[in-house]
């Protein structure tokens, strides 16, 4: 199983992609997790301990192996390196966990044709098209950069989203941009819900078959957030995300029967 998660900023994917890979791990799985967010906190949402995070720096900033794999510098550069290795060597080992951290792609104009975002793609394609078990891949908001032939490869994304208007329209556009590229299966996750008021603005904000579930806002999750307690923040997280782990086990993705959580 391969899913995406992605959603506005802040709306809890770097929680909702923590938690699913502990309990993918749980289960047996090796998970890979791919922190493909600019702000890269996926690692500290797993508990790794901040050294082990600062002596393997996000691949976006290794300068070196991005010019020596793509031969950056030159007239030309090469569109789709081999990056092979790239997983076993610079990858942070927890149990059935590996951590990728990418860092974010380039923005703006030079999306497409910078060197960096070449190495990035082609990791993620290498991932999401070879023949791994679990991958969750922590995206942000951004997924202009999966590709048509990479969207085959996901098996379901997940668009986070708050029960705020803002937070409504940004998923209907990633939606929207997800179903062009032709992701195979995309449905909504409403994150921080209070009560049944805001849990029915969810539900008559999307269909049925839209809406995977809902997590209910935690304030454990939030205040232990402030703390370095990674043992206690591990059960926390595996609880906050456990309904919608079931959901995607259970079956709900394929038959489309969601919300009932
Ligand atoms: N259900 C929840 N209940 C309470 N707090 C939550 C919940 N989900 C996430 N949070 C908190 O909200 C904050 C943002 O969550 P998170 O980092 O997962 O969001 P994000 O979408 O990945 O953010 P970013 O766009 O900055 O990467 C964190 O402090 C997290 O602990």
């Amino acid at each position: 199983m391969k899913i995406a998660v992605t959603g506005k900023g802040g709306v809890g994917k770097t929680t909702l992609a923590a938690g699913l890979a502990k309990h993918f791990a749980r289960c047996g799985y090796q998970v890979y997790a791919v922190d493909a967010d600019p702000d890269i906190s996926l690692g500290t949402t797993l508990g790794v301990p901040e050294e082990q995070l600062a002596a393997q720096p996000p691949l976006i900033e290794m300068k070196e192996l991005i010019k020596e794999r793509t031969g950056a510098g030159g007239a030309f550069y090469i569109l789709n390196p081999q990056v092979d290795d790239v997983l076993d060597k610079y990858s942070i080992d927890l149990s059935n966990i590996k951590l990728l951290r990418m860092g974010g792609y380039k923005q703006a104009g030079t999306a497409c044709y910078c060197p960096e975002n070449s190495f990035l793609n082609a990791v993620v394609n290498s991932l999401l098209l070879g023949n791994h078990d679990v991958v969750i891949l922590d995206f942000g908001a951004g997924i202009e950069h999966l590709t048509r032939g990479t969207a085959r490869g996901v098996d379901l994304m997940l668009i986070v989203t708050e029960p705020t208007r803002v937070s409504v329209e940004t998923a209907r556009v990633i939606q929207k941009l997800a179903r062009e590229i032709g992701v195979p299966k995309i449905r909504i996750v409403g994150n921080k819900v209070r009560n049944s008021r805001e849990k029915e603005f969810l539900m008559s904000s999307f269909d049925k078959d839209e809406l995977l579930g809902v997590m209910q806002y935690n304030d454990e999750l939030w205040e232990k957030s402030m703390l370095d307690e990674p043992r206690e923040m591990e059960e926390i997280l595996i609880n906050s995300v456990s309904n919608i782990f079931n959901l995607i086990r259970g079956g709900d993705v394929e038959a489309g029967t969601a919300a009932k959580s």
